[in-house]
């Protein structure tokens, strides 16, 4: 399948990487405005293909996204030290609104991989210009918590001394600072992880709840403080989305697209669990919550959607 990735900077350029090294993708066309820099980054993921998978790696303009099967969007720009997402949202909307247009006009059919923050808003930004040209909001997927859910199930396997794959455990809501860890569901080893982690000699206290959930919370705070951006788990988390949508698997993932109604709130791109194959979202799956969850999980749908509201789409 051809994947097309529009933005070719640290997050673009490493889910080109990482789906490579998954071999995801037969053909990679990296596109961006700063032509020198896709070239470069296409040249450096293609030295890999002898160690990897032999896909077809090069750099191109939106014409050359013709026939692709998955675009990702990772264009535009990232959050400074101090700055949270959604303070991205006008001068990324701008970007978005100059760039959607050409994807489609290049690859209508494709799935839509959408990573540029803040990346609900940008998902909803995303749908609605696809909209004017006729694309489902289930083929806009926004990559929304599915890095969050690696943080949440990397820390408490951290915890419990258990690989990260046998721990199920999500993440809902915005990709950001109000986002609601699903702590009443989480589970290793089919048992609930405070059960599990009772069993394992491992017990989840209160503090250590905490602990995960600023860790999570913060997370990307902390790694710009330290190197400026976050790349390595957003490139993972793409390539799998990628590799779900291409071999059209019907696996879970947490993701955002455009839905009609969550925890009282209308027409909000967030993320749920949600089943992913060939033609994008093909179901999404209602959580059980706590009364505390679903209120945290309103209050988040309302921030996107106000944030949602104050951009001109
Ligand atoms: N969804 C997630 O979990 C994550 C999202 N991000 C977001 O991904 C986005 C990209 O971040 P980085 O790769 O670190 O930034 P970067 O600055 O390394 O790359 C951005 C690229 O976009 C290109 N670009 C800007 N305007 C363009 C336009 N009009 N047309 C074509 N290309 C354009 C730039 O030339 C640059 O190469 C940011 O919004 C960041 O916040 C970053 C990490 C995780
Ligand atoms: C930058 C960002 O959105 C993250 O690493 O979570």
């Amino acid at each position: 399948m051809k994947i097309g990735i529009v933005g070719a900077g640290a997050v673009g350029s490493t889910a080109a990487y990482a789906m490579l090294m998954r071999g995801v993708g037969s053909e990679l066309v990296l596109v961006d405005r700063n032509t020198e820099l896709a070239e470069a980054q296409a040249r450096d993921i293609l030295h890999a293909t002898p160690f990897a998978y032999p896909a077809r790696v090069r750099s191109g303009g939106y014409g050359e996204l013709d026939g692709a099967g998955i675009v990702v969007l990772s264009a535009g720009a990232n959050q400074k030290p101090g700055e949270s997402r959604l303070d991205l949202l006008s001068r990324n909307a701008a970007i978005f609104g100059e760039i959607i247009p050409q994807v489609l006009d290049a690859s209508p059919d494709a799935v839509f991989l959408v990573a540029t923050n803040p990346v609900d808003v940008m998902t909803q930004v995303s749908a609605a210009i696809a909209a004017k040209h006729g694309v489902p909001a289930c083929r806009v997927i926004g990559s929304g918590t599915i890095l969050d859910t690696a943080r949440f199930r990397a820390l408490l396997a951290r915890h419990l001394c258990v690989s990260p794959k046998s721990v199920h455990a999500h993440v809902l809501g915005e990709h950001g600072d109000s986002e609601v860890l699903h702590w009443s569901t989480a589970k290793a080893g089919g048992l609930p992880v405070e059960e599990a982690g009772r069993q394992l000699g491992k017990p989840l206290t209160d503090a250590d709840r905490a602990h995960i959930d600023d860790e999570v919370r913060h997370a990307a705070a902390a790694i710009i403080k330290g190197k400026g951006a976050t790349w390595f788990g957003i490139g993972a988390g793409l390539a799998r989305l990628a590799q779900m949508v291409q071999d059209d698997e019907q696996a879970l993932a947490t993701c955002s697209i455009l839905t009609p109604e969550v925890a009282g709130v209308k027409d909000v791109a967030l993320s749920l669990p949600r089943l992913v194959g060939r033609s994008g979202v093909v179901a999404t799956l209602e959580p059980t919550l706590t009364g505390e969850e679903e209120k945290a999980l309103a209050r988040s749908a309302g921030i996107l959607k106000a944030a949602f509201e104050g951009v001109r789409v």
